[in-house]
């Protein structure tokens, strides 16, 4: 079995993770987990994390460490055998230290985008709830005004990227994510990119994977996942 790659992108909300991650699964073949797209499976199918996890994203808050890494942690175990790149998990110290007992990383992508930007993207964002599919109606909106590409169905914006959410979860992304950074910049596997515009990000993210992915692994990745 070829070596795998375990990778996180982490970011404030609005910062171009889920964008991005999209852009490494299709280029690199890795399988995008994100944290956030898992958290509302379980809201939409109320199960027990799911229905605690709406009461504090709907205020804005961060849901409990215990509660991410109970959801994440057996997720990764059924993953032993992919590469995969960790969206929006771990999001706090104590969430780095439970992915850092069960797993080695390769690498940490850390977005760091002005405040002004993350609320002029989120106040644009458009999801089709169903398949995760994000737009934006001024950076890639869908073919139709207010609904999904593929489905043709009605794309709502999410309740905690209304402003008055908005505000506590930048303030609180910034409080819990430093010491997470640091975790990574001591392991020497973290790497910052910084700007408003991702198409300007991406060749760099690009180029740093293409170095850091040995081939054989992005060849059996993306064999595997067409
Ligand atoms: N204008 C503009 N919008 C962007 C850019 N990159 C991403 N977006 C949009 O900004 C919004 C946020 O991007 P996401 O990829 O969802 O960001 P995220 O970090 O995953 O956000 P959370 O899921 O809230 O953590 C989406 O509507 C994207 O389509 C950009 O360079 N310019
Ligand atoms: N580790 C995490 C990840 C997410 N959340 C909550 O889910 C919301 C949506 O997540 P996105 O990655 O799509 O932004 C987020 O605003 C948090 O409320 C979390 O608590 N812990």
């Amino acid at each position: 079995m070829s070596r795998l790659f375990r990778a996180v992108i982490m970011g404030p909300p609005g910062s171009g993770k889920g964008t991005i991650s999209e852009r490494i699964a299709r280029g690199f073949g890795l399988q995008h987990l994100s944290s956030g797209d898992f958290l509302r499976e379980n809201i939409a199918s109320n199960t027990e994390a799911g229905v605690l996890a709406k009461t504090y994203i709907e205020k804005g808050l961060l849901v409990p460490d215990h509660v991410m890494t109970r959801l994440l942690l057996p997720r990764l175990e059924e993953m032993t055998c992919h590469s995969w790149l960790l969206d929006g998990f771990p999001r706090t110290l104590a969430q780095a230290e439970a992915l850092n007992s069960s797993c080695e990383l390769d690498l940490v992508i850390s977005l760091n985008i002005p405040l002004e930007t993350l609320k002029e993207r989120l106040s644009h964002r458009w999801i089709h709830q169903a398949s995760g599919r994000v737009y934006n109606m001024c950076f890639n909106p869908p073919r139709v005004q207010g609904v999904d590409d593929i489905t043709g169905e009605p794309l709502i914006q999410q309740d905690d990227d209304k402003p008055e959410a908005l505000v506590a979860r930048l303030r609180h992304y910034k409080d819990v994510a430093k010491p997470v950074i640091d975790v990574y910049k001591a392991k020497g596997i973290l790497h910052t990119f910084s700007d408003t515009d991702t198409d300007r990000i991406w060749p760099y993210i690009s180029s740093l994977l293409s170095a850091k992915i040995p081939t054989d692994i992005a060849d059996a990745q993306r064999a595997s996942t067409h």
